[in-house]
């Protein structure tokens, strides 16, 4: 779908803002591959709308099917604020300044925290740039939470919160995809350590796999699964 002038230009200036922190040297240590540290460029955008705070969105990690292992996204919030929580789900093991500060990555926060942090909890405001770095997707789910108390309104679009996610769909990676047994396209995971976080060794290397999407209603899965053939090494 073609984006419109207005999503093009807000897409230019999300890009200015995460290449000034990738030119700054703020993300120097992270998982990027070569053109991202280059210049990044989104290529889709993906929109949500949460009319009130009865609506929010269920935790989870992004999709990186399409996007490739380690992606940027670069999430814009628009009219009321709400909390965006993230839950660690594996322990990795980066330079404490990788992301630079501010750049709202959890890496940030969890080891200013102190590095058991498992749960951080960001009141996102209107206009906000919350720049999710790599590997934010493979060690960490992110979710909009529901509520029930007061909360900042926007003069314009009083409890409306909307959101607008930038990605950069990897060239490659959406061909790549197999297909599994039920015959539909199979999705990219990360791999994720089942002991709690505390007892887990961080991670150096983050490894991905292939597999059957279960039926969001039925749950049915055929099994599917096949290693991707790509380890992303951290610094
Ligand atoms: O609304 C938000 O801040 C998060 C949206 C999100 O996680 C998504 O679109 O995948
Ligand atoms: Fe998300």
């Amino acid at each position: 779908m073609q984006a419109s002038p207005a999503l093009e230009r807000a897409a230019e200036l999300v890009a200015l803002a995460v290449n000034a922190r990738l030119q700054s040297g703020g993300a120097a240590m992270l998982p990027l591959e070569a053109a991202d540290r280059q210049a990044w460029r989104p290529n889709c955008a993906v929109a949500n709308c949460y009319a009130s705070g009865a609506v929010g969105m269920a935790a989870h990690s992004d999709r990186m099917t399409a996007l490739g292992p380690c992606p940027i996204i670069a999430s814009l919030s628009l009219g009321a604020t709400r909390c965006f929580r993230l839950h660690r789900t594996q322990r990795v093991d980066l330079w404490e300044g990788a992301g630079g500060t501010g750049s709202g990555s959890p890496h940030d926060t969890a080891v200013a925290a102190g590095a058991d942090v498992v749960r951080v909890d960001l009141q996102l405001a209107h206009n906000q740039l919350l720049v999710m770095w790599p590997p934010t997707q493979e060690t960490w789910k992110h979710e909009v939470t529901k509520t029930s108390k007061p909360f900042t309104l926007h003069k314009r679009s009083g409890a409306t919160r909307f959101n607008l996610t930038f990605r950069r769909m990897k060239p490659g990676w959406e061909h790549r995809v197999p297909t599994c047994r039920c015959g539909r396209p199979a999705v990219m995971k990360a791999h994720v350590p089942k002991q709690p976080i505390q007892q887990q060794q961080p991670t150096r290397q983050l490894r991905y796999y292939y597999a059957c999407e279960s039926d969001g209603r039925t749950k049915a899965s055929c099994g599917f699964f096949v290693d991707v053939p790509h380890v992303a090494t951290l610094a």
